[in-house]
């Protein structure tokens, strides 16, 4: 009866609208008949439990340390979603299920223009899934390999949406600790939306002391026995295309690429959300100079250097930034006392850098690239990525995690979500100006169905190793649970 009467009254809410917006006949009976069967499609996706089945899997676009991102297509609408496949047993194996309900949370729990939507999540014996809205952009390290650097205009506006992205999941009390250009994802019209929220690649400091990361041990100022430079010196275009040789097989690999993780989070000194303003700052140097700050041959070279920044962070002559440009990047380079964002995003707005940007109107501007994307089901913003044999390896099936594996698996309750609100309601022009105009608030049909379990999981606090996105509440890394070791 309660569903019935919500019913009637969004009938009656558009009836008024439509009776008071200047529409042609026809088009008030469009606009009623698809009213209709957006609330026919509403019920039925309310009623109908969303398994691996409903979707047809297509392209694969990104691969990582737990499984697979591909399109895919849900066979009772047609529409296309990006389908982030996860495996259970390497969840399991490598302590990573709080993390993976940490993203899940955040998903489900934040509306913005900056974070990737989540359609659905479930779960079958093998697999979580998570159904989002597929970005055919690509990814900001695809762009910057093919781009070499941006000028600092179209750096303005990517670094800009970046705040933007990073202030909507901190007013949500969540920190990312991983973000990095992988994570920051195009949409068709160029602009970007963060990604990622929960399974970093850990990357093992832990056994590594503050002693190990001092001056004296660093390797690119230290010297070889023989007097030679322990790391060679390149000039910026030799470290540019050293970086990018490197690039792809860094962010592929098992431990992930360390270049835009804050020194106190490396040190696991304790950290707040100030992390995420750290690796903005680490971003956009990229942009500019072609590479990170802090890249070096190897990963662990890379921590120390960021440890050591005082030491290595240096703006090569070549790469001519502007004065604002280097003061903002050396006042998110820094200490965590004197870094920018620390007080709230408001610090990073006003920085000279940013004079002139219509911070409100961001999302409507014309972005910096438009990406070329021809239809719906185009990857060709994308990776080819080789199709492997589907066959689960029978260690999954057979291991000792084996029996704990069952879509009812007590691990992962709470994980199944269903936003029915973003079935694509604005494909029909009309219906999405109509909501705008709605002075109820913002989302009034959002229907959030979560499994009874998962309200609770939802408000629980995450705890789990190294490098994943953690409700702020959690604090001091040395109290995580570093599952790796
Ligand atoms: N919603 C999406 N739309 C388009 N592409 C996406 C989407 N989600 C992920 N991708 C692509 O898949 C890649 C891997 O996704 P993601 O980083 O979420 O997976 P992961 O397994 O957690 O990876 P990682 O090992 O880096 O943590 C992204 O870099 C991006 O190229």
């Amino acid at each position: 009866m309660k569903s019935l009467q919500e019913r009637k009254e969004r009938r009656d809410i558009l009836e008024k609208k439509l009776a008071d917006a200047e529409v042609s006949e026809e088009e008030h009976n469009n606009l009623l008949k698809y009213f209709e069967k957006k609330e026919t499609e509403y019920m039925r996706l309310q009623r109908h439990k969303m398994g691996a089945d409903d979707f047809e899997p297509l392209t694969m676009i990104g691969k990582g340390a737990f499984g697979e991102v591909r399109i895919c297509r849900e066979k009772a609408t047609g529409h296309v979603y990006a389908m982030k496949k996860l495996k259970k047993s390497e969840m399991l194996r490598r302590g990573q299920v709080e993390h993976v309900k940490a993203e899940r949370n955040l998903l489900a729990e934040v509306d913005s223009n900056c974070i990737v939507k989540l359609y659905c999540s479930f779960q079958d014996e093998e697999y979580l899934y998570l159904i989002m809205e597929y970005l055919p952009g690509g990814d900001m390290m695809t762009l910057l390999m093919r781009k070499d650097t941006l000028t600092e205009d179209e750096a303005r506006f990517y670094v800009g949406e970046t705040v933007l992205a990073i202030e909507s999941i901190h007013k949500h009390n969540y920190i990312h600790r991983d973000i990095k250009p992988d994570n920051l994802l195009l949409d068709r019209n160029g602009h970007m939306k963060l990604s990622d929220f929960g399974l970093c690649k850990p990357l093992d400091c832990s056994n590594l002391q503050e002693k190990d990361f001092s001056t004296a041990n660093n390797l690119s100022g230290a010297l070889l026995s023989d007097g030679r430079p322990a790391a060679p010196q390149r000039t910026q275009q030799e470290q540019l295309q050293h970086w990018q040789r490197n690039r792809r097989m860094l962010a592929y690999s098992t431990v992930g690429t360390p270049d835009y993780i804050a020194p106190e989070v490396l040190l696991k000194k304790g950290y707040g959300m100030e992390c995420d303003w750290w690796s903005l700052g680490a971003i956009m140097y990229e942009m500019l100079v072609g590479y990170p700050p802090f890249y070096s041959d190897e990963p662990m070279s890379t921590c120390r250097k960021i440890v050591n920044w005082r030491t290595h962070l240096k703006f090569p002559e070549e790469a001519k930034l502007s004065p604002e440009a280097k003061d903002l990047i050396s006042k998110l380079l820094c200490n965590v006392e004197q870094r920018l964002g620390t007080k709230g995003a408001h610090e990073i707005k006003i920085h000279p850098w940013f004079k002139g940007i219509e911070w409100d109107k961001l999302y409507q501007m014309k972005a910096a690239f438009i990406p070329e994307v021809n239809d719906e089901l185009d990857t060709q913003n994308f990776e080819k990525f080789e199709e492997v044999d589907n066959q689960i390896p029978s260690a999954a099936k057979s291991g000792p995690w084996r029996k704990m594996l069952s879509s009812k698996d007590i691990n992962f309750m709470g994980y199944t979500y269903k936003n029915v609100e973003i079935v694509n309601d604005n494909q029909l022009p009309g219906i999405a100006e109509l909501k705008k105009k709605s002075s109820k608030p913002k989302r009034p049909s959002i229907k959030s169905l979560f499994e009874d379990e998962a309200a609770a999981a939802a408000n629980q606090p995450v705890q789990g190793s190294f490098l994943n996105l953690l409700p702020t509440q959690i604090e001091a890394p040395e109290a995580e649970n570093h599952s790796r070791k």
